[in-house]
């Protein structure tokens, strides 16, 4: 199955390259998943990165920093706030099956792209919900379920501690993929970690080969049960950050 893009043989020798390596099923998955982006990229405006070698690079490689920043647990509960397209969660849940994976969006739009995606690779066990994270987050059944609440490109940070924390079991982590900025939001989010209840574990540092783009992805521990107060109404937490 070679293109102008690249084949699958290529991207799995790209990802080889990077200390990912995969089985040739698990390269087709991502191959076939990295044409529809492409596809979809054109006509939904789903992501600004059209070529399909940049979506290798800029969205599956990077979703995949996750392994290099943190040991992930065989058979995790994993949460992707504000996927959009799928990014991180579906591209981890390729890479590691094992995982449980919850896709959550507050757009129908995008997850109605993502569940084709699904049907057409015949990925059955992935859940997606259309939903803001606030309202998840006060819900009975979603509260602390989760071991990891991934997050990438979608508030800052101070923000995404009110969403993904309600989420989390007690020690779950909260993975949030940020550029440059990180250390800033850290500081910023000071105040929102001790309301909400969690503690820096650390700051993983890289760089995307390349095109040498600085990565930083900040690992949140939940240190404390989240109080009923938290999150606040959906649109408040970005409205009136922590
Ligand atoms: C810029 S996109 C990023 C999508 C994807 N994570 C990525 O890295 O390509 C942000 C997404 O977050 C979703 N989003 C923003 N706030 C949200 C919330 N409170 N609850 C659920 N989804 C949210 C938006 O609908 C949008 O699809």
């Amino acid at each position: 199955m070679a293109s102008q893009g690249g084949s699958i043989e290529e991207l799995r020798r790209f990802l080889e390259e990077q200390g990912l390596p995969v089985e040739a099923s698990q390269a087709e998955l991502l191959y076939r998943y990295g044409r529809m982006l492409k596809e979809a990229g054109e006509s939904l405006n789903l992501s600004a990165i059209r070529e399909e070698k940049e979506i290798w690079r800029k969205h599956f490689l990077d979703s995949l920093l996750l392994f290099f920043a943190l040991d992930v647990p065989k058979g995790a509960r994993v949460v992707d706030i504000g996927t959009g397209a799928g990014l991180p969660g579906l591209v981890v849940k390729i890479y590691r099956p094992d995982l449980s994976v919850t896709l959550v969006d507050s757009k129908h739009k995008k997850l109605a792209f993502v569940q084709r995606v699904l049907g057409e690779l015949g990925l059955q066990d992935v859940i997606c919900k259309v939903a803001r994270a606030e309202e998840l987050g006060q819900k009975e059944n979603w509260r602390a379920s989760f071991d990891l609440a991934l997050v990438r490109a979608v508030a800052e940070l101070r923000v995404l501690v009110e969403y993904g924390l309600p989420l989390l079991k007690l020690g779950g982590k909260l993975v949030a993929y940020k550029g440059p900025r990180a250390e800033e939001e850290v500081e910023e989010a000071r105040r929102a970690l001790s309301l909400v209840g969690g503690e820096v574990e650390g700051i993983w540092r890289g760089r995307l080969p390349g095109v040498g783009e600085e990565r930083k992805i900040v690992i949140i521990r939940k240190t404390i049960p989240t109080s009923p107060a938290w999150p606040r109404r959906a649109g408040i937490p970005s409205k009136r950050p922590l």
